[in-house]
């Protein structure tokens, strides 16, 4: 699974796709979004309506009605020609929902495809299709809406496509970097090698990217439509004989001496509208940035309380952490009452085939499951303190600093656009408080430590310019800058070929007896378990079904899961001597 960044231990959240999440979801969390889907939901049905719902025509004047407060039979009075407010109001919403259509679809059918093709295939499709953007955007928007509206005259169906082809760069500029994000992920690749058509790959595996962001897009740009098409109408640059939102607004105001009322009903419709839309937009733009979501996994009110307080005075102790996911109605338990202690200074293997659990019950520790999972029971206490309990700032500073962690993807877990050096420093900095040449001094001696070969060199160098190996020697480095009790590295060799990870599993010992931290080692190889273990966790299934010494484990395993993991480890893998737990050691 994807781990996330780790150096030093300050590790970062994994950002959840909004548009895997599903968008009408993240609406239907966000209180005042709902409210305001609901209400474009009305003005949509009741303007689509209007003809079944409105008392009056939109045109008919009713005698005596002119400039008349609201009465029975009108509820919102009458306007300046004696036509019923209400019933206008209803079938103006019509137009402006055309409007804003018209726009839409325009800038979405101009934009899109044109800033998807540009991303996917850059060169000059790229060049051309940028340059046509920064003409359209460089044009002056409202100038060119008059010149067209002088032209043809006051057509709102021509005008507002001309607004679209305006909006288009913005729907330009979002698929062609959504695009460009995506289109040299491993997944595209893959697609393309399996013979998928060009085509396909954007319909299927790029255009699932570009949605998320495109339906915010189009919530903003819907409120500017209905804002440019009002201000139009209350110039006096609409179609005349339809009834408009803007329409109304201008005949209130020729009124407003004589029946001031006459302000409220199309400006409360606008204002309301226009609101609606940018707070749907807020809503999913929060959404992307994270900012609504739960910050990681909640722990829910435990069904069964797991022994509240263990006597264990080990410096991890898990007891009957069980793991959910929401799964339809109900709950998928992907780890179940598994416990396990590790001693300070203590190696231990948790061990078994994909998919057993382990690397969720790891990040239950590092407090880093993904936001809809949940901790349904259990006990996590580190050092005496109940990590479950603790505050997120808590749990980000003891990651910091007495937890550290080891991603099995090293390569994806450096950030390409700053080089080694900085993101080794950077903790450094702002975790130990050290100085910039002291961060530095100390990193050159970190990447020395870790067997990098010219510390100064790979200091200077951007991840791509080192190899796999290098660049978890490098993560290493970062995890064990803060001297952590605890070092938690989920499957640290699985990425790299062989030699290299025999290399990485001595340095790793080398560290672990030089620094005496104690190791919770994730691995589905238990030749690696052999290698570095004193004790061994087996899990299978979510939960755990076998645990012991090592030595025990290898010569009597108990259950047939064990010996059928045993059995894959290849001829010719011995027990090295078992690394001495810094507790058990003599101080002579
Ligand atoms: N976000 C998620 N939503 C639902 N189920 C999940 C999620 N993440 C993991 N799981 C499920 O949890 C179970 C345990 O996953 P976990 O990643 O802990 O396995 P693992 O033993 O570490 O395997 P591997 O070595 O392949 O990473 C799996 O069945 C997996 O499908």
């Amino acid at each position: 699974m994807t781990s996330p960044s780790p150096i030093a231990g300050v590790v970062a959240a994994t950002a959840t796709d909004p548009a895997r999440r599903g968008v009408l979801r993240v609406l239907l969390r966000n209180p005042l979004a709902l409210a305001s889907l609901v209400v474009l939901v009305l003005v949509v049905v009741v303007s689509i309506a209007a003809p079944l719902l409105a008392p009056f025509g939109p045109n008919e004047v009713v005698p005596g009605l002119a400039r008349q407060g609201p009465e029975a039979g009108h509820l919102l009075g009458g306007d300046g020609a004696g036509r019923d407010v209400l019933s206008r109001l209803l079938f103006a919403g019509r137009l402006t929902l055309i409007g804003t259509v018209v726009t839409l679809v325009v800038a979405v059918v101009v934009g899109v495809p044109a800033g998807m093709l540009a991303g996917y295939y850059g060169s000059w499709w790229d060049s051309v299709s940028s340059w046509g953007a920064n003409i359209v955007i460089a044009i002056p928007g409202m100038v060119l809406l008059l010149a067209v509206i002088a032209a043809i005259g006051p057509q709102t169906i021509p005008v507002m496509a001309m607004f679209g082809i305006l909006l288009s760069p913005g729907f330009f500029r979002l698929a062609r970097t959504a695009v460009q994000n995506v289109r040299n992920e491993l997944y595209v690749d893959a697609a393309r090698v399996s013979g998928l058509s060009d085509a396909r790959i954007i319909a299927r595996h790029v255009f699932g990217v570009v949605r998320g962001p495109l339906i915010i897009q189009a919530s903003f740009s819907a409120g500017a439509a209905v804002l440019v098409q009002t201000g139009l109408q209350f110039l006096g640059l609409g179609e005349q004989g339809t009834p408009s939102w803007g329409q109304m607004l201008s005949d209130a105001f020729t009124n407003i001496y004589a029946a001031p009322h006459l302000v409220f009903p199309p400006g409360i419709t606008i204002a309301i509208t226009v609101a609606s839309l940018a707070l749907v937009g807020n809503a999913l733009r929060d959404s992307v940035n994270g900012r609504s979501a739960p910050s990681r996994a909640r722990r829910v009110p435990p069904e069964a309380p797991a022994d509240p307080t263990p006597d264990d005075t080990s410096l991890l102790v898990v007891r009957g952490m069980q793991i959910g996911y929401p799964a339809g109605n109900g709950v998928s338990v992907v780890v179940d009452d598994v416990g396990f202690s590790i001693a300070a200074g203590e190696v231990v293997g948790l061990v078994g085939e994909s998919g057993s659990g382990k690397s969720q019950t790891a990040f239950s520790i590092l407090g880093l499951l993904p936001p809809e999972a949940s901790i349904r029971r259990g006990i996590v206490h580190f050092d005496g303190r109940d990590l479950l309990a603790a505050s997120p700032t808590e749990r980000a500073r003891l990651r910091g600093s007495r937890i550290a962690y080891i991603p099995q993807e090293p390569m994806s877990n450096l950030d390409p656009s700053f080089t080694i050096g900085a993101q080794l420093t950077e903790p450094l900095r702002a975790v130990r408080g050290l100085s910039r040449s002291a961060a530095r001094a100390r990193a050159l001696e970190l990447l020395e430590e870790v067997g990098i070969a010219d510390p100064a060199r790979t200091f200077a160098s951007y991840p791509h310019q080192i190899s796999g190996g290098m660049a978890q020697r490098v993560l290493i480095a970062g995890a064990v800058s803060c001297d952590p009790a605890l070092l938690i590295a989920d499957e640290p060799t699985t990425a790299l070929d062989v030699t290299v990870q025999a290399e990485i599993l001595d340095l790793l010992r080398r560290l672990q007896e030089e620094r005496g931290m104690a190791v919770l080692l994730v691995t589905h190889n238990f030749g690696v378990v052999a290698d570095l273990c004193q004790r061994v966790v087996v899990m299978r299934t979510g939960r755990v079904v076998e645990e012991g010494d090592v030595t025990a484990v290898f010569a009597d395993p108990r259950e047939d899961y064990t010996k059928q993991l045993l059995s894959a480890i290849p001829n010719g893998t011995r027990l090295r001597a078992p690394v001495v737990p810094v507790s058990r050691r003599k101080t002579s």
